[in-house]
């Protein structure tokens, strides 16, 4: 479902050149769930940029479904991301004048008519256990309850990967805890591939693989004693 294959990638800030991934080289199944780990800094979101198309690699291939990633125009790219990939991230990245129900609504404004859009953005904050909040705007609702607004809006699309940054960073462990048995759930019951960057060793126990990164470098391997 996902391949990287011999990816280097590097920013230039000024005079100042930094190699983030070396020579990185991951195969994700279709259906699996997998973490990110490693230090601060080490390139996991770069990573999880990369996987979603967000931006372009200096060398190397990245392939999504079988589709070329790597060699993409934006308009395809866009809808790539659109129809395969929802994004979860530490931040929640809700828009602050959008009740609930327009943020998750926003993705498919391209794809439906409105009376559809709306029935489907109720469904996914239903399915998350906010049918009692969809006209409320991200400031009246707490932490937990913002980023379960933004898992609704990376499933409304039906996506057939998840792609989570920290999602968990921002909340206590127990409303963190409850937002990770939602992800899971969805992986379970739908069988969407789920890639979710964690500094918590005990989530990242949880899947099934982990890639590490360190050093611009990357090791994937298998969970002894995974859960799910
Ligand atoms: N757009 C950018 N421009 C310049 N440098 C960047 C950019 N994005 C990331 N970097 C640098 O790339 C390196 C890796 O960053 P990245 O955010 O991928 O690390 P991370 O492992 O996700 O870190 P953290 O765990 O702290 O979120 C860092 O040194 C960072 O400063």
């Amino acid at each position: 479902m996902i391949k990287l294959v011999s990816v280097k990638k590097s920013y230039k800030t000024g005079a100042e050149h930094t190699e983030v991934l070396k020579d990185v080289s991951i195969d994700i199944d279709k259906g699996k769930y997998v973490s990110i780990t490693g230090p601060s800094g080490s390139g996991k979101s770069t990573l999880l940029h990369l996987i979603g198309g967000l931006e372009p690699i200096d060398e190397g291939e990245v392939w999504v479904d079988g589709q070329p990633v790597h060699k993409m125009k934006d308009n395809a790219l866009a809808k790539l991301r659109l129809e395969k990939i929802g994004y979860v991230f530490q931040q929640f990245q809700l828009l602050s004048t959008a009740t609930a129900l327009e943020n998750v609504m926003m993705p498919l404004l391209t794809m439906f008519s409105s009376a559809q859009i709306k029935k489907d953005a109720e469904e996914a904050l239903t399915r998350v256990g906010l049918a009692h909040r969809l006209h409320h705007l991200p400031s009246r609702l707490s932490g937990g309850e913002q980023q379960r607004v933004a898992i609704a809006r990376a499933l409304v699309t039906k996506p057939e990967i998840i792609l989570a940054d920290e999602p968990t960073g921002n909340l206590d462990s127990e409303t963190g805890m409850a937002i990770i048995d939602l992800i899971e759930k969805v992986h379970e019951e739908d069988g969407v591939t789920v890639v979710l960057i964690t500094h918590d060793p005990d989530l990242a126990k949880r899947a099934v693989e982990t890639i590490h990164v360190l050093d611009g470098k990357v090791e994937q391997s298998l969970q002894k004693a995974a859960t799910v």
